[in-house]
């Protein structure tokens, strides 16, 4: 297998993005697919698609293109999610509450498996299956079902002791909704932070020099 230790962050941060395409072609049924085509799907060009894929030892065959199927349990692979990493959520807010109602964890390969709160208001409930823990059982529960990941989503203020805690008790990976910025090499697991302001203000940043009324005036 190739070495993947140099591969650039650029490069693993499309993975998802081929991983999320090639499962849609699945879907319509397609089982084979050329890099000219998957880049035309992906919006990029086919040697850049070629590039990346050489990362990991390439997949496809000459003239024949790459096998939908095998790529997507290849990406799988790479991508860490072909397993089931079980998953506690913290903070059982409007957002931790959102996300355990609507998110589907199991396409990424995650499975919730319980959420912790410190109000007595929402101790005891269920959402979806997942009930939710007084956060004093924490450090019992953590030995007996040995988390791997856990789902961040206290008020900002309590974000980086409860990251510290959670690392503590054994969790190796932080998905962070907090809106704090945390710092791996101080937490020693790797940490995703999730902000969706910044996405939405690259589309506002994409959409600054296209002002609908210039098109219209042209056309007039
Ligand atoms: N990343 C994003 O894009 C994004 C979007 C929305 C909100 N947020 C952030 O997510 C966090 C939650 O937002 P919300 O609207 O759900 O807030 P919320 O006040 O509705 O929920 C917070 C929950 O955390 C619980 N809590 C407090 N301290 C805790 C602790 N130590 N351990 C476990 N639970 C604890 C509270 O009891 C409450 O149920 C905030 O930090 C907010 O800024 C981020």
């Amino acid at each position: 297998m190739a070495n993947t230790k140099n591969v650039s962050k650029a490069v693993v941060n499309r993975l998802p993005r081929y991983y999320r395409t090639l499962r849609e072609l699945a879907d319509q049924g397609i089982g084979r697919i050329s890099s000219k085509e998957l880049a035309l799907q992906m919006d990029l060009t086919a040697s850049q698609i070629r590039q990346d894929l050489s990362c990991f030892g390439g997949f496809g065959q000459q003239g024949y293109g790459y096998s939908v199927d095998k790529l997507i349990v290849e990406l799988e692979r790479i991508l860490g999610v072909a397993g089931s990493q079980r998953a506690i959520l913290l903070g059982v807010g409007n957002l931790g509450r959102a996300l355990l109602r609507n998110f589907d964890f199991s396409y990424c390969g995650v499975r919730p498996i319980a959420a912790f709160d410190t109000a007595q208001t929402v101790v005891g409930s269920d959402f979806r299956g997942i009930h939710v823990h007084a956060l004093q059982e924490l450090e019992e529960y953590c030995e007996r079902e040995r988390p791997d990941i856990a789902v961040l989503c206290v008020p900002a203020d309590k974000a980086m002791d409860m990251a510290q805690r959670l690392v503590k008790n054994g969790i190796r990976g932080i998905w962070n909704f907090s809106n704090v910025s945390m710092k791996e090499d101080v937490l020693g697991v790797p940490v995703q932070d999730v902000h969706f302001s910044d996405s939405l203000m690259t589309l506002c940043y994409r959409m600054k020099d296209t002002d609908p009324f210039d098109e219209i005036n042209e056309i007039e």
